[in-house]
């Protein structure tokens, strides 16, 4: 079984993830962090923050030259900003002086820094995180449910993926389907694309629609707006029999469903063509089973996207998860200052006009933790050679998988 958990907060020191349960032997360097962290950096819609933050990660164990150990690996990615907030941020308690306006030097967005926030913005977790904890700032609640916890997530997914691919060649790809109303209607991702999307500035490969997709966002951003949307992603390769009919926390596509859902902003997931599939008839809708070549089975198609009875049958797993828009809108949205009850316009800072981009690659890393923890459930083992001997004995004990 794999474990992983998060700490930290998006203007503290650093952010933590741990995720245990890793075999041993994965080939894993600093630069597959790296290279991750960098992607999930890309892409049109971003603010300010994604110009200089630097996401600099390091290993704190689990890891020996080069190759996993079998213990569980722990992370950190420091925050590039913390010398500027590190007063606001503070653990420990400061002269509540040292926070009342700018240490002198004048400069608004220290103001605006400093000041607790009152005025919680739809759409996020300020007002109802300050009821439940019984906070008068906002801060408290929003550091952490920002979505910059999500460079640990993509880092732990690094670990996922080594997983999936070393014992099972598994490749995980993502892309745009939708930003706002352009909707893209290109292929699914194929094996080998991901340089070629991540050189996209949406992830769409459709030269035509993914000029849509940036002046839809330029118009937006002019106008002071934000932007939702779609994104998708693939699994290839992934082996018969990860999850299980038998209980509803066993069932795959539930598991899937869950840590897509988790990421911030997303409101609605589908696996395969789960709504596409409601409208059709039965007839059209499922994937007719056919003898192959090699004396085993294959699809007439994959509307299933791979997993039927929440256990995979061997096709590419694919689900889709639609994010809301940016709540923080520049042309503020209406609230209620908490300290005097009054209407007002919710704070604002910078913010982004779309996540639709990076959550593309935030996704590939949650799939890849729901799928490196059924396949390790799956085929047991401590070490990379033990999995990949029991998996091939799994493999070999049953003609048709
Ligand atoms: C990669 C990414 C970046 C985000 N950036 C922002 C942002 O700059 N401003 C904002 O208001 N929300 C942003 N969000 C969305 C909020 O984190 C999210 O809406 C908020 O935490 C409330 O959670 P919920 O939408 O899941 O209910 C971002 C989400 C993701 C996935
Ligand atoms: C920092 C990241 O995303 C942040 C997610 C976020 C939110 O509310 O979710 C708000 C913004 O934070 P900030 O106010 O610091 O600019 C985004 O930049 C990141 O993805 O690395």
């Amino acid at each position: 079984m794999l474990r992983w958990i998060t700490a930290g907060e998006s203007h503290g020191p650093a952010l933590v993830g741990i995720i245990d349960g890793v075999p041993a032997g994965i080939s894993l360097t600093s630069a597959d962090f790296n290279d991750a962290l960098a992607r999930r950096r890309l892409g049109a819609g971003r603010g300010a923050r994604q110009k200089f933050e630097a996401d600099r990660l390091e290993i704190m164990g689990g890891i020996r030259h080069g190759k996993t150990t079998g213990a569980p690996i722990a992370l950190v990615i420091h925050n590039s900003e913390w010398p500027k907030w590190e007063t606001v941020m503070s653990a420990d308690p400061v002269d509540p002086q040292d926070l009342l306006i700018d240490a002198g030097t004048g400069d608004e967005r220290e103001i605006a820094r400093n000041r607790r926030l009152t005025r919680p913005r739809p759409g996020h977790a300020d007002l109802a995180g300050a009821i439940k904890y019984g906070h008068d700032d906002a801060r408290n609640v929003l550091e952490r449910a920002s979505a910059r916890e999500t460079a640990t997530r993509v880092a732990l997914g690094v670990v996922a993926k080594a997983i999936l691919a070393q014992v099972a060649e598994v490749e995980i790809l993502s892309a745009v389907r939708a930003l706002g109303e352009v909707a893209s209607s290109a292929p699914l991702p194929q094996p080998g694309q991901t340089p070629a999307l991540d050189a996209s500035p949406v992830r769409c490969l459709d030269q035509e629609t993914e000029q849509q997709m940036l002046a839809h966002l330029e118009e937006l951003k002019k106008a002071g707006d934000t932007c939702g949307g779609i994104v998708e992603v693939i699994a290839y390769q992934v082996p018969v029999g990860l999850g299980s009919h038998t209980q509803w926390d066993r069932r795959l596509d539930s598991a899937i469903a869950a840590s897509l859902m988790s990421i911030q902003a997303v409101k609605g997931v589908e696996v395969g063509d789960g709504f596409a599939n409601a409208a059709r008839p039965g007839s059209a809708a499922h994937d007719e089973i056919l003898p192959s070549e090699d004396g085993r089975t294959t699809r007439a198609q994959n509307h299933a996207g791979g997993i039927e009875g929440g256990i995979s049958n061997g096709q590419p797993i694919y689900a889709r998860a639609a994010l809301k828009p940016i709540s923080t809108v520049p042309k503020a949205l209406r609230t209620v200052d908490w300290d005097n009850g009054e209407e007002a316009k919710a704070n604002h800072q910078r913010s982004d006009t779309t996540a639709v981009v990076p959550a593309a690659v935030i996704a590939e890393a949650m799939l890849a933790l729901t799928l490196a923890d059924a396949l390790c459930t799956r085929v047991g083992g401590d070490s990379l050679t033990q999995m990949k001997a029991n998996l091939a004995a799994l493999q070999a004990g049953d003609h048709r998988a």
